[in-house]
C-alpha cells in the first residue's frame, strides 16, 4: 500500500479508557434502570394502545433507552456489554414490555449488510479502531462501520473529527455541535443533523436554539451567510466577508475560531456527500432507525419472501449486466494507452488551459437526475434561512466559475501553513487526512490485481476541483473524458454539488463490476477533495484579508 507508515501516525490521544469493564458497569446501572422502569409500568396491554399504531409507545424515556440497548446490542464492539445488552433486551421483552427492532438492513441503503460487517469482524486493527470509537463517543456510527472498508483512512478520519469535536479549540463544545448541524442541513442530511443534535444537547447546548438560526446567539447567525456560500459557491468568497466576522463590533471572532468554524462546516459538507454518497442509513437508535411496531408483512418485498434475501442486491439482475461485462478491461486499457502517449505527445500550455476550461463548462452541465425527492426524516429546513439556495440555482443559470490557480494558492504551500499556524494540530491532521485519502491504493481494479491505479485516482480528484474551478496546470484534463464515463461524472456531480438527490440507482449505475469496497473509496476520494476545494477558497479570502 502506498499509505504512510501507520504506525508512526500513533493512535489518537484521550480517547478514554478501552478497558471494557468499566462501560460493562455503566451498561448494568442502565440495564437496571430500564428494568426499574419496565416493571413499574405494570401490566402489559394485549392490544396495543393507539399511539402504538403510529410506532411510537407512550413512555419515551423508557423507549429511548431501549432503542439505545438495542443499538447497543448491535453495535457495540465490546462483546460482553453486547451480551449483556441482548441478555436484558430479552428480560424486558419476557416482562411483556414490547421493545423495538431495527428498521432497514444494516448501515447502508446501498452496501449489502453482510459485506460490511464481514470486514470488521475479520480484522482485528478495524475492531481496535471501532473500540476507540466507541470508547470515544458512546457509539459506533454507521459511517464508520461503512469506512471501516479502509481502516488507515477510518483512522485519520476519526482521529481527526474527535479533535474537532471533543479536544481543546477556540469553540465552546456546544458550538462545534450546532455548526455541524448548520453545515449538515444545508445540505438536508437528517442523518447528521439528528446525531449532532443529541450531542449538543449531551453537552449542555440550549433546546431553544434547534428552533432556528435566529433563536442561536448573533455570533453563530453570522455564520448563516458563510455557510452558505461555502456549501454552493465558495468561489465568491473575498476577504470582505472575513472582515465582517473579524471586525464586528459585537460579537465579534478571533481568527483561531473563525478557522475553526470553518473546518467544521467544510467537515460537515463533506460527511454529508459522503452520508448520501453511501446511502447511510439513520442510527439505530435515531429517528427512523427503529420502530415498535411488530413486523408486517406487507412490508417485505415479494422477492424476499419467495428467496429468503435479506439485502436488496437481487434487485440488480433486473438491469441485466451483459452489456458491462468487460468495462473494467476497456478503462485499463484506456489507462495503459494514455499512459503510453503521456510519454510521447506534449500538448501546448495554450491547449492545456483550453482542455481545463472546456472539462470546467462541461461539468457545470452535467445534471444531476431529480426524479427521486428525498423527503428528510425530520425538520430541518429551521436551522437554515434560503432553502431554496442551492447548487441548482446557478448552475441551470450557467454561472460562470472563475479559474483558481493551484500554484496560485496550494493546500501544500499555503492553507496548510495557514491552519497549522492558528489551530496548529489541526492543520497536520487534515494534511495526513487528504494524502491518506489520494494515495490509498490496494493496486486492485474489481477482480485484477497489481494494476497502477494513481492515474484514475487522480481523474477523480482532479475533476472534483476542476467543477471548483480549481485548476493544476501541469494536468492534462483531456484524460478526464477518457477515464471517467457520463453514468460516474453523473454521480459525482450529484454527490458533491447536491447530495440530496443521490439515489441508489446512480449509485448503482456506475462502475458495476467493482466491489462495493472500491465505491466507497470513490466516496473518500470525493469527499476530501471536496473539503480541500472548500478550505483553499475559504482560507485564500482568510489570507487576502490579512494581507
Ligand atoms: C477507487 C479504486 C479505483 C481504487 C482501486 N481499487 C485501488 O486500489 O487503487
Amino acid at each position: 500500500m502506498e499509505v504512510q507508515d501507520q504506525e508512526s501516525l500513533g493512535r489518537w490521544d484521550g480517547l478514554g479508557s478501552r478497558d471494557a469493564s468499566s462501560r460493562t458497569e455503566a451498561m448494568e446501572n442502565i440495564c437496571q434502570e430500564v428494568l426499574r422502569k419496565a416493571e413499574a409500568i405494570g401490566p402489559i396491554p394485549t392490544s396495543p394502545p393507539s399511539s402504538l399504531a403510529s410506532g411510537s409507545p407512550p413512555n419515551s424515556d423508557l423507549n429511548d433507552i431501549l432503542a439505545h440497548l438495542l443499538m447497543l446490542s448491535r453495535r457495540c464492539p465490546f462483546e460482553d456489554v453486547k451480551k449483556s445488552c441482548i441478555r436484558l433486551l430479552q428480560t424486558v421483552q419476557d416482562l411483556g414490555v414490547r421493545i423495538p427492532r431495527p428498521l432497514g438492513n444494516g448501515p447502508s441503503r446501498f452496501i449489502p449488510e453482510k459485506e460490511i460487517l464481514q470486514v470488521s469482524k475479520v480484522d482485528t486493527r478495524t475492531q481496535s479502531i471501532f473500540e476507540d470509537a466507541f470508547a470515544a463517543l458512546g457509539r459506533l456510527d454507521n459511517i464508520s462501520l461503512v469506512m471501516g472498508f479502509h481502516p488507515q483512512y477510518l483512522e485519520s478520519f476519526l482521529r481527526t473529527q474527535h479533535y474537532l469535536l471533543q479536544m481543546d479549540g477556540p469553540l465552546p463544545l456546544h458550538y462545534r455541535h450546532y455548526i455541524g448541524i448548520m453545515a449538515a442541513a444545508r445540505h438536508q442530511c437528517s442523518y447528521l443533523v439528528n446525531l449532532h443534535v443529541n450531542d449538543f444537547l449531551q453537552v449542555g447546548g440550549d433546546l431553544k436554539w434547534l428552533n432556528g438560526l435566529d433563536e442561536a446567539p448573533q455570533k453563530l447567525q453570522q455564520l448563516g451567510e458563510l455557510n452558505k456560500i461555502l456549501a454552493h459557491r465558495p468561489w465568491l468568497l473575498t476577504k470582505e466577508h472575513i472582515e465582517r466576522f473579524l471586525k464586528a463590533e459585537e460579537h465579534s471572532w478571533s481568527l483561531a475560531e473563525l478557522i475553526h468554524a470553518v473546518v467544521l462546516l467544510t467537515h460537515y459538507h463533506s460527511l454529508a456527500s459522503f452520508t448520501f454518497g453511501c446511502g447511510i442509513m439513520p442510527e439505530i437508535h435515531c429517528d427512523g432507525g427503529h420502530t415498535f411496531r411488530p413486523p408486517s408483512l406487507s412490508q417485505y418485498c415479494v422477492c424476499d419472501i419467495a428467496n429468503g434475501n435479506s439485502h436488496a442486491t437481487h434487485h440488480d439482475n433486473l438491469f441485466g449486466n451483459q452489456e458491462v461485462n468487460g468495462e473494467v478491461e476497456v478503462l485499463m486499457e484506456r489507462m495503459k494507452q494514455l499512459q503510453e502517449c503521456r510519454d510521447d505527445e506534449e500538448a501546448s500550455q495554450e491547449e492545456m488551459a483550453t482542455r481545463f476550461e472546456r472539462e470546467k463548462t462541461e461539468s457545470m452541465l452535467v445534471v444531476t437526475a431529480e426524479e427521486e425527492e428525498c423527503v428528510p426524516s425530520r425538520d430541518i429546513s429551521r436551522h437554515f434561512e434560503d432553502p431554496s439556495y442551492g447548487y441548482k440555482d446557478f448552475s441551470r443559470r450557467g454561472e460562470h466559475v472563475p479559474t483558481f490557480r493551484v500554484q496560485d494558492y496550494s493546500w501544500e504551500d499555503h492553507g496548510f501553513s495557514l491552519v497549522n499556524r492558528l489551530y496548529p494540530d489541526v492543520g497536520q491532521m487534515l494534511d495526513e487526512k487528504f494524502q491518506m485519502a489520494y494515495n490509498l491504493t490496494y493496486n486492485t481494479m474489481a477482480t485484477h490485481k497489481d494494476v497502477d491505479t494513481s492515474m484514475l485516482r487522480r481523474a477523480i480528484w482532479n475533476y472534483i476541483h476542476c467543477m471548483f474551478g480549481i485548476r493544476y496546470d501541469d494536468y492534462d484534463y483531456g484524460e478526464i473524458n477518457q477515464l471517467l464515463d457520463r453514468s460516474f461524472k453523473i454521480y459525482i456531480k450529484t454527490m458533491v454539488c447536491s447530495p440530496e438527490k443521490t439515489t441508489k440507482r446512480m449509485y448503482e449505475s456506475f462502475w458495476r463490476q467493482f466491489q462495493h469496497s472500491e465505491k466507497v473509496h470513490v466516496n473518500l476520494l470525493l469527499m476530501e477533495a471536496r473539503m480541500q476545494a472548500e478550505l483553499l477558497y475559504a482560507l485564500r479570502a482568510i489570507t487576502r484579508y490579512m494581507t
